[in-house]
Parts: C-alpha cells; structure tokens; sequence
C-alpha cells in the first residue's frame, strides 16, 4: 500500500540577505526544531494559495508572488511530506511570529547555526547555491 503523503506549502522568505525562521512548537511534529514558515495545502487548494493563507496566518505577511525553489518528497518513517517550496521575496508587512511561536530574520551564512528537520538540509542546500554563499 502507498502511504499517504502530506502536501505542504512551505516559503522561504528573504530579504536583504536574511530569511525569515520560525521555531515549530513543541507538541508539533519535528517540534523545537526551527523551520520555513507554511502548512498544509488543502484539498482543492493551489501550492501557491496555500502559501497565502499559512505565511499570512502564522507570519502575518501578504505574499504578492513566490517563485518554485523545490519540490522535496521525505519519509520520516511516522510522516511523509511533499514539501512544494518556494522563494518569496515579494511581499509586504513586517514579519513577525503572529501564533505566539518564536520568528527571527537570519544572515544566510548564520543559516547553519539552526537545526531544522531533515528534510530541509536540500533546501538549505539549494539556498546557497542560489544566492551564492
Ligand atoms: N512549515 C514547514 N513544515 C515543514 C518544514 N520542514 C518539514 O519537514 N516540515 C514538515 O511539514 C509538515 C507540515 O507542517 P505544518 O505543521 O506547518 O502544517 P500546518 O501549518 O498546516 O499545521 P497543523 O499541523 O497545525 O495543521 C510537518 O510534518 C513538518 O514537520 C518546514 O521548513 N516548514
Ligand atoms: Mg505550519
């Protein structure tokens, strides 16, 4: 039997050499760990919609455009995602940890500094090869 994937909007959000992180709570899955801020994309719901909704929901930002970075499929053997992630660079609002978790703007080359989970280490990854570091 295939196991069911979850589909996730993720945005890596930059400006001026930074991105924007958030700690995932605790309770959650790969909680205390920090990561790009999104959720889930409901049924019926485009990739780029869902990113709307979640950054505005938990970083209080308006995305006016996002560009496709990557699509990573990871098994974390209680979990498998599909996480469909995007650059957004086009936005307004001041970014901030709008449920409560902790939000920080971080320098690219302080990005190691961070634990995220694994299924990120490609993004990150993919990251520095884009912006060069
Ligand atoms: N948002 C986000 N989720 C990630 C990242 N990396 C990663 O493996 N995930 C996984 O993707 C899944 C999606 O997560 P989510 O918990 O943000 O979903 P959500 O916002 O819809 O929240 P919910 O769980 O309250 O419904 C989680 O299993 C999470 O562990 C990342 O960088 N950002
Ligand atoms: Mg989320």
């Amino acid at each position: 039997m295939t196991k069911k994937v979850v589909h996730v909007a993720v945005g890596v959000i930059y400006k001026d050499q930074q991105l924007f992180i958030c700690k995932r709570p605790d309770d959650k899955h790969q909680g205390g760990l920090w990561e790009f801020p999104g959720g889930k994309v409901e049924q019926g719901e485009s990739v780029f919609t869902a990113l709307q909704r979640e950054l505005l929901e938990e970083v209080n930002l308006t995305v006016n455009g996002s560009e496709e970075l990557m699509v990573i499929e990871h098994d974390y053997g209680d979990k498998c995602v599909r996480l469909d992630v995007h650059i957004v660079d086009d936005f307004t609002g001041t970014a901030h940890g709008a449920e409560g978790q902790q939000g920080k703007w971080v320098a690219l080359n302080e990005l190691d500094d961070y634990s995220f989970p694994a299924a990120n280490v490609e993004i990150i990854e993919k990251i520095k090869q884009r912006y060069e570091l």
